[in-house]
Parts: C-alpha cells; sequence; structure tokens
C-alpha cells in the first residue's frame, strides 16, 4: 500500500503522517510532498521511528514522484484559515492549489483513492472532479471530500455532554464542510435524548468547531492536530476497503448520485475500488429535514463556483 500525503510539511501533514508511520499496515510506503525544503527533512525525522513503513520525502514544484503508484492520496496542501476568515475566503488560493495538484494526479495516478482535505471542501472536491474529467480519468467513486472531523467533534461533544462513553457514540454528518452545510443527526444516536434546546447548541457548536479552534488559535492556524487525526481514520478506512474488508463505512462528501446535490456527505460503504455503495442517511428528525433544505442553496453555490472555476 503507498499513501502519498501533500502538503505533508503543513501542521495537518506532519500530524497526518507520523500517525501514518506508527500504524500503516507493515510494508507499506508513505510518500510526503510538499512545496516546502523542509520536505525531505519531514520524511528523515520520520523514517527514525522504528516501523516496517518505508517514508520518503519530495519538495518542490512537481509532486509526481511522490504520486507515481500511489493507491490513497491525501491533500491538505494550501492556507489555512485566520481569525475573521470564512472557509469561502480560502478559495482564491487554495482553488489553484487543488487544481495543479489534481492535474498531476490525473496523470500518475489516475486509479488513487483521492481525499481532499484542503478547504473550502464544498467547493476544492467539485474543483477536482472537474479536472479529472477534463482528463478522461474521473471517476466518482474514487473521490472523496473529508469530512471526518465533522464526525469526531460530534462523537466528542455528544459524549461530553451526555456523560457517556466516547467510544459508544456514532453519529452521522451529513451535508458539507462548512457553516450550515455541516448537518449532525443527533435525533439517530442510540442511547441518548436531547431537548430542543440542546439540540440547537449541540448543532450550532459542530457547525462552528472550526471557528472555536481557529479563534483559540489567534492568529496561528486552524485544526491541525484534531484533523491530522480525522484525516488518519478516514484514509485508514480508504485503505482497509482496498484491502477487502467488510463493512467499513464513512460519512464522505461524495458524488453519489444524492438526490439533494451533486456532492453531499453521507454515510458510504468503502471498497476495493472506493465507495462500494452510498448508503441511506436514515430517518431524520424534522429540525434536521429542515435544517437539510435550507442549506442547499449554499451547498450547491459551492459547488457551482467550483465548477466554474476549472471551465
Ligand atoms: N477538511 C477539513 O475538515 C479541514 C481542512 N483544513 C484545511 O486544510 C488545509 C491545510 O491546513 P494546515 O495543514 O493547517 O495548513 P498549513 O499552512 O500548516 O499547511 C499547508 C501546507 O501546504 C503547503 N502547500 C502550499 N501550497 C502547496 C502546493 N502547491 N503544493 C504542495 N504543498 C503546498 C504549505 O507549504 C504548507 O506546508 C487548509 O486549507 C485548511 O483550511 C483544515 C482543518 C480541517
Ligand atoms: O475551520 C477551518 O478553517 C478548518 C476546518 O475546516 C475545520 O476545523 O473544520
Amino acid at each position: 500500500m503507498k499513501v502519498a500525503v501533500l502538503g505533508a510539511a503543513g501542521g495537518i501533514g506532519q500530524a497526518l503522517a507520523l500517525l501514518l508511520k506508527t500504524q500503516l499496515p507493515a510494508g507499506s510506503q508513505l510518500s510526503l510532498y510538499d512545496i516546502a525544503p523542509v520536505t525531505p527533512g519531514v520524511a528523515v525525522d520520520l523514517s527514525h521511528i522504528p516501523t516496517a513503513v518505508e517514508v520518503k520525502g519530495f519538495a518542490g514544484e512537481d509532486p509526481t514522484p511522490a504520486l507515481e503508484g500511489a493507491d490513497v492520496v491525501l491533500i491538505s496542501a494550501g492556507v489555512a484559515r485566520k481569525p475573521g476568515m470564512d472557509r469561502s475566503d480560502l478559495f482564491n488560493i487554495n482553488a489553484g492549489i487543488v487544481r495543479n495538484l489534481i492535474e498531476k494526479v490525473a496523470v500518475t495516478c489516475p486509479k488513487a483513492l483521492v481525499g481532499i482535505i484542503t478547504n473550502p471542501v464544498n467547493t476544492t472536491v467539485a474543483i477536482a472532479a472537474e479536472v479529472l474529467k477534463k482528463a478522461g480519468v474521473y471517476d466518482k467513486n474514487r473521490l472523496f471530500g473529508v469530512t471526518t472531523l465533522d464526525v469526531i467533534r460530534a462523537e466528542t461533544f455528544v459524549a461530553e455532554a451526555k456523560g457517556v462513553d466516547v467510544a459508544s457514540v456514532k453519529v452521522n454528518v451529513i451535508g458539507g464542510h462548512s457553516g450550515v452545510t455541516i448537518l449532525p443527526l443527533l435525533s439517530q444516536i442510540e442511547g441518548v435524548s436531547f431537548s430542543d434546546e440542546e439540540v440547537a447548541a449541540l448543532t450550532k457548536r459542530i457547525q462552528n468547531a472550526g471557528t472555536e479552534v481557529v479563534e483559540a488559535k489567534a492568529g496561528g492556524g486552524s485544526a491541525t492536530l484534531s484533523m491530522g487525526q480525522a484525516a488518519f481514520r478516514f484514509g485508514m478506512s480508504l485503505i482497509r476497503g482496498l484491502q477487502g474488508e467488510a463493512n467499513v463505512v464513512e460519512c464522505a462528501y461524495v458524488d453519489g448520485g444524492s438526490e439533494h446535490a451533486v456532492f453531499f456527505a453521507q454515510p458510504v460503504l468503502l471498497g476495493k475500488n472506493g465507495v462500494e455503495k452510498v448508503l441511506p442517511y436514515g430517518d431524520v428528525s424534522a429540525f434536521e429535514a429542515n435544517a437539510r433544505d435550507a442549506m442547499l442553496d449554499t451547498l450547491k453555490g459551492d459547488i457551482q463556483l467550483g465548477v466554474d472555476f476549472v471551465k
């Protein structure tokens, strides 16, 4: 198994690379790429950790050597928010970065499973799809917007609020990855119940959790460590699916034939070709149905922005 991380010298990239180096299956290769010249050094640093995972680092303008033979590509290259910014404010810089990297993926490893972390995810995934279509290699089952951070936040906050074991809490988060497009389906969580006020407050906290970190870091960036863990969880699920493990399910932002929008985050069954099956997200409460319907104009606008960028 070869996993490439693009943006590997960054806050997310380094946290993710550390987790992958320590926990990828024995015999895996970890390929780290970033424009930052420190990247080969990050790889040397990680290579001193005694696990059976080979690490190589690549810097410079061309990610091609890092992508050769990759089975999974996780992309966190780009700029992060500062206080006062919205995720959409990152579009101007990150759209071009994602486009250029995906152009190389299309040529070098078109069969790889690609997870996009770079914000604004609602839009950068649409950009990636359009680039892959242009190159004639688009397979909707192999492209994912990584929304796992919303899931792990929801699990953490629910467990805290209800005083239950966090390991027992499972939450579907549907929609997209910004503001009102993040919709945790709290009504589905087994063994706990919420008042209307609690649902409203918890939903809002999960939607604003990125901003909570941005403000707490006071200009020093956005979530990196929790996102490293989230990307690791998602990347490992992709790998477990590729290896033929059964019943690997994660919520992700995919082109999955949703009735709501071209791209929509919901549970997907992962397998040897990426998305094996897009799963129904189940019953929702009246509050959740309203919130879902109310987000769609925003989500569709975000997607269109990405389509227009590539055209
Ligand atoms: N999907 C999600 O849930 C989340 C997404 N993010 C997003 O992830 C992205 C990265 O965040 P951080 O790691 O905190 O930022 P960072 O600034 O620490 O790292 C970004 C890295 O990307 C590299 N980079 C920039 N242009 C590049 C290019 N053309 N090719 C290769 N590498 C390039 C930089 O050199 C830097 O090392 C941001 O867009 C952020 O908004 C952050 C948290 C959660
Ligand atoms: O909020 C940000 O800018 C980073 C992000 O996507 C998150 O933490 O969910």
